[in-house]
Formats: structure tokens, sequence, C-alpha cells
């Protein structure tokens, strides 16, 4: 049979397709843009009829409709291996399960048998005249998933950008079961505003940044402030070698300062694992030569990332005690985001041989009643969730400075966050690090 010809024969509604989900299976939503809308919805309406079916997606841009029609879970269970904002309030009201990752070895959590996948769903692009549909706009983990199951059903979205890729970033008509048209627009991801405080702390970052570096930066307002403020300085000749490529990379390529010239791996090109953002960006990523994605297990692994000479990696955290544990996923026990890609970064920047990994926050947080805290603790003791432990935490940025801590001990470490807390909190740090035993008797009392 040619593909024309399989493709008619596989082409069905989105409720024929959904007739593939049985009791108990795991259904793998993929990640992001690749979301399948229309698949979703139409699963969505067999809540009550279908029962024990879970759900796995990464970094969800739009809520599932298996939640809005199945709140209470008759038939679906919903999962997220990386809760977006979206995510967070199910999440947090036990609609929805969090799965923790490191990213770089989620492929292989699939390939494995530790996440079992029965049905991948997910959009891809058109088919090619070779029986290939891409999604290398957004390769992620997806392949591990692909190679683990049983049953594989494709949404067909024109309005996907069509990219280059490294690898991981195609399915061939004859893997698949059953496909859906469809020409909903592609999901975008919010792009948060630049707040002043961003701006001071990524003035901080600003010194440690050289031509000819290679670049990762994360999400949330202070890369993007990173991305502004580089975008004004003389930086020239930087390389893209990042995880999540986002309107914030947009910004410094608009501005001429990523070239990739020097980038000691695949010079030349940008390098990226996953994309999400404006409009703005899916066009540029669309069959631009000069970006190639690549699946994360490549991308965020040690093997490439040591490669580079001048790796910086920029991510952000939301608490740090004064050991240096650092907490990037929760607030006591309310969960806010997930452990993605931070490790894979902190550690591949460390072997990168000028290499250098940053993790960034605001000094405080005010809570719904007005009330500051510090987000410097002297121990996590609410639930607070580990994502980088001390051992391999790297320099902690605030608006007051940047604290290295590698290599330190348990009262460099203190003195070094002490001083980049806030000072309305310093003393009573003070007073705790005593209390703790972490503070010398030479320091400031
Ligand atoms: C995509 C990549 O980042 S690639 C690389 C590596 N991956 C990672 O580092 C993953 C872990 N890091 C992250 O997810 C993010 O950097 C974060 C969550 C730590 C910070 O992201 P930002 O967008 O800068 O955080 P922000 O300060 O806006 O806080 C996120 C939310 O948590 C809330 N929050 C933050 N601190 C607290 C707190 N102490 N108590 C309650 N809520 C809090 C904020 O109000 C905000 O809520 P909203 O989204 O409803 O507005
Ligand atoms: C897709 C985002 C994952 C991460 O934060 O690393």
């Amino acid at each position: 049979m040619d593909y024309q010809s399989e493709y008619m024969s596989k082409r069905c509604t989105p409720q024929q397709a959904v007739q593939l989900i049985r009791d108990g299976d795991w259904v793998d939503y993929t990640q992001g843009i690749t979301f399948p809308q229309l698949l979703d919805e139409a699963l969505a309406e067999r809540t009550g009829e279908l029962a024990d079916v879970k759900i796995r997606c990464m970094f969800c841009l739009k809520r599932p409709q298996i939640l809005e029609k199945d709140p209470h879970s008759v038939s679906f269970t919903y999962h997220t291996w990386h809760s977006s904002q979206i995510d967070r309030r199910d999440v947090n009201e036990g609609r929805a399960y969090f799965a923790p990752i490191q990213y770089s070895h989620l492929a292989e959590y699939y390939r494995r048998g530790m996440a079992p996948v029965d049905v991948v769903m997910m959009t891809v692009s058109p088919m090619d005249r070779h029986g290939n549909f891409s999604f290398a706009c957004n390769p992620s983990a997806t392949q591990g998933a692909l190679d683990a199951a049983d049953r594989i059903i494709v949404e067909v979205n024109p309005n996907l950008p069509e990219a280059y890729g490294l690898g991981g970033d195609f399915i061939h008509i004859s893997d698949i079961d059953a496909i859906v048209e469809s020409d909903v627009p592609v999901l975008m991801a919010p792009n948060p505003p630049v707040q002043e405080i961003d701006k001071k702390i990524a003035a901080w970052l600003l010194p440690y940044l050289k031509d000819g570096m290679t670049l990762q930066i994360g999400v949330g307002g202070i890369p993007n402030a990173l991305g502004m403020l580089i975008a004004d300085s003389d930086l020239k000749d930087l390389g893209m070698h990042t995880e999540y490529l986002s309107d914030g990379c947009l910004k410094l390529y608009e501005a001429g300062k990523i070239t990739n010239r020097r980038k000691e791996l695949l010079p030349g090109k940008g390098v990226y694992g996953t994309c999400a953002g404006s409009t703005e960006l899916y066009d540029f990523v669309d069959h631009n030569r000069a970006l190639l994605s690549a699946p994360i297990e490549y991308v965020n692994h040690v093997d490439q990332i040591r490669q580079l000479n001048q790796f910086v990696s920029i991510n952000g955290c939301l608490a740090v005690d004064l050991y240096g544990q650092v907490c990037s996923e929760s607030a006591g026990l309310w969960h806010i985001s997930g452990s993605g890609g931070q490790v894979d970064f902190i550690s591949g920047a460390f072997w990168s041989p000028h290499g250098q990994a940053f993790l960034t926050m605001p000094s405080t947080y005010t809570d719904r009643q007005g009330i500051v805290h510090s987000r410097i603790q002297p121990f996590f003791s609410h639930g607070d969730i580990v994502t980088t432990v001390r051992a391999i935490a790297p320099c902690i940025v605030t608006e007051y400075g940047i604290a290295e801590l590698e290599g330190r001990t348990t009262w460099q470490r203190a003195e070094a966050l002490i001083a980049i807390a806030h000072p309305d909190f310093r003393e009573s740090l003070i007073r705790a690090a005593e209390a703790q035993h972490i503070w010398r008797a030479s320091h400031k009392r």
C-alpha cells in the first residue's frame, strides 16, 4: 500500500480513534505544544464508560478535558511530570498527581518499563512524501514513550511549526494506529512580565557572562530580564544549548547576540529540546535551519554539555536553606513546579571546563496576607521539596548578590547565603545559624 492509501485507511474521527483506549490503560499526552487537543476532548466524552485510565502529560499548556469532564476521577486519573501553572491547583487539591523526574532520564523511564505506557496520543505535523510525521519542534522525551507504547494515535495539525531535528523527532505511518486531522491553534506558553526585581537579580549575572559562551536559560521573569540585559550589552557571539526554547531566547536572537559561531558542539546551530511560547516564537522556529532540536536525553546530558567550553546555566528556584539545600518545586507542601532539568544542567555546567550554574530567586516572598517571608530559611521544616541537594548546589543569586556554594563548608555557606538575604532577615538568620552550630565564633554576632 502506498503512503497516501495507508493514510486514508488510518484516518478517522477523534471519537473513533479514542475507541482504541481500554480500561486500565496508561495514556501519554506527551508535552506542551504536542498535547493532543481534539483527542483529549473525545476521550473526555468517554467519562463514565471507561475505568481506571491513567493519563500523563508534561508541562501542560491547557487544562485537559478529561479533568474538566471527569473532576472526580470516575474514569480518568491525571498525572503530570512537570506541574505547570495550569496543573498546580489540581495537584494541590488532589485531582491530579505529580510524578518527580530527572528530565534527562525520562525517556528511559518509559523504555525500561518504570513508567508504563500503553497508548501515546500526540500532535504532529502533516505527513511528508516518505510517510513521516514530524514533531521536531518539541522532541522532549517523546521517543521513549513511542518506543514503549502499544498503540499510537496522532493528531495531524498543519499549524505546528516545522522544525529540524537531530533525532527522536518523527514517527512513520507504519507505526501509527489511527490518524485524526485537526486545525486548532497551537497552544501557547505565557511569557512572564519582567519585574524591577528581576532586572536587579539579572544585573548580578551580567559580569559572569563572556563573549562566545553558550547559554541555557530556564523559565520565569528573571531569565527574561537577563535576555533583555544581554540584548542591551556588548556581549557577542553567544551560543544556545538549552532545554527550553522560549521567548526569552528569541529576544537574544532578535538582538543579534546568538550566532552559535563559537560553540564547540554543533557550531552554527542553536540547540533545544522543547519549545513553547508565543506565535512569534513558533514563526521563528518554523523551517529555521539555524535551529536544531534534539531529545532531552541528548540536550540535558552531561556528555554533551561538557563539550561546551563556557557553558552557563541560569534557572529559577523558590527557597534555599542555610545548608544550601535548594527547593524549586514547592512552598512547604503547596506544590508549585517540577524538578525538570535543573539538576541535569547543574551537573553539566560543572563539567564544562569554564562552566557555571546559577539558581536565581528574589530574597523574599509576600503572601496573600501581605506578610513578607525570607526565601533564605534556617532549615526546611514545612515539607519544602529539595530539588538540588546541597552537595551540588551552585551559585545562588538574589537581588542582593551571589552566594557561591560549591566546595564551601557549612559556615561559609551560611555566611554567603545570609549576605544575600533581605537585610530585614539577616539578624534572625545569624541567630539561627548560631543555634544550628554553623556560624563561626569570629563572625558577626
Ligand atoms: C524550563 C526550564 O526552566 S528549564 C531548566 C530547569 N528547570 C528548572 O529549574 C525547574 C524548576 N524551576 C522552576 O520551575 C521555576 O524556575 C520556578 C517555579 C522555581 C520559578 O519560576 P518563576 O516563574 O520565576 O516563579 P514565580 O516567582 O513566578 O513563582 C511561581 C509561582 O509560585 C508562587 N510562589 C512562589 N513562591 C511561593 C511561596 N513561598 N508560597 C506560595 N507561592 C509561591 C508564585 O506566586 C507563582 O504563582 P503564579 O504562577 O500563580 O503567579
Ligand atoms: C519543560 C520544563 C521542564 C523544566 O523546567 O526543566
